[in-house]
């Protein structure tokens, strides 16, 4: 004797609203425009880039200061994996100091190449299913 269970998949399908926001020092002060009702941030690390760490982690933690931010998700893109020489996510993890984060931000960094898509879906995977997992438990 048996018991089967049986397993429905529901296809779900998001729509997700995706605003590019430049990096450069001169347009980073219109970011808190986008502020607003934000569920997650990509946040893409050039990781070719060591000089230019210092200040994208003084950003990063500027950013997550943000009160209208508080509730969003986090994914950080290791960018640029396809170069030699690139940090791995763990370095770049280390440098961000991550693991130090405020305990109830949801996280995750996430290697990446643009060029070749490495690392982009699965990233984007856990984004959409960690927001639309909060977005279900408040229903
Ligand atoms: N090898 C390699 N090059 C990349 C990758 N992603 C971007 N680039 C190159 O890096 C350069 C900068 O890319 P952008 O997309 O303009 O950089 P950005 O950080 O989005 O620029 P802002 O948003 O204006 O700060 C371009 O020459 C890209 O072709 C990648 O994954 N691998």
């Amino acid at each position: 004797m048996g018991v089967i269970l049986s397993c429905s998949h529901y296809l779900q399908i998001y729509t997700l609203n995706i605003w590019d926001v430049g990096g450069q020092r001169t347009i980073r002060s219109y970011w808190r425009n986008y502020y607003e009702q934000t569920d997650g941030l990509v946040w893409v690390v050039d990781s070719s880039d060591l000089r230019r760490l210092e200040d994208c982690k003084m950003e990063l933690d500027n950013l997550l200061k943000e009160e209208r931010l508080s509730g969003a998700s986090l994914l950080i893109l290791a960018n640029k994996q396809d170069l030699k020489g690139a940090l791995t996510p763990e370095e770049i993890a280390k440098v961000l100091n991550l693991e130090n984060m405020d305990k109830t931000r949801h996280w995750k960094i996430m290697g990446c190449s643009a060029y070749t898509g490495e690392g982009l879906l699965e990233g984007f995977d856990w984004l959409v299913q960690d927001i639309a997992s909060r977005i279900y438990m408040l229903d």
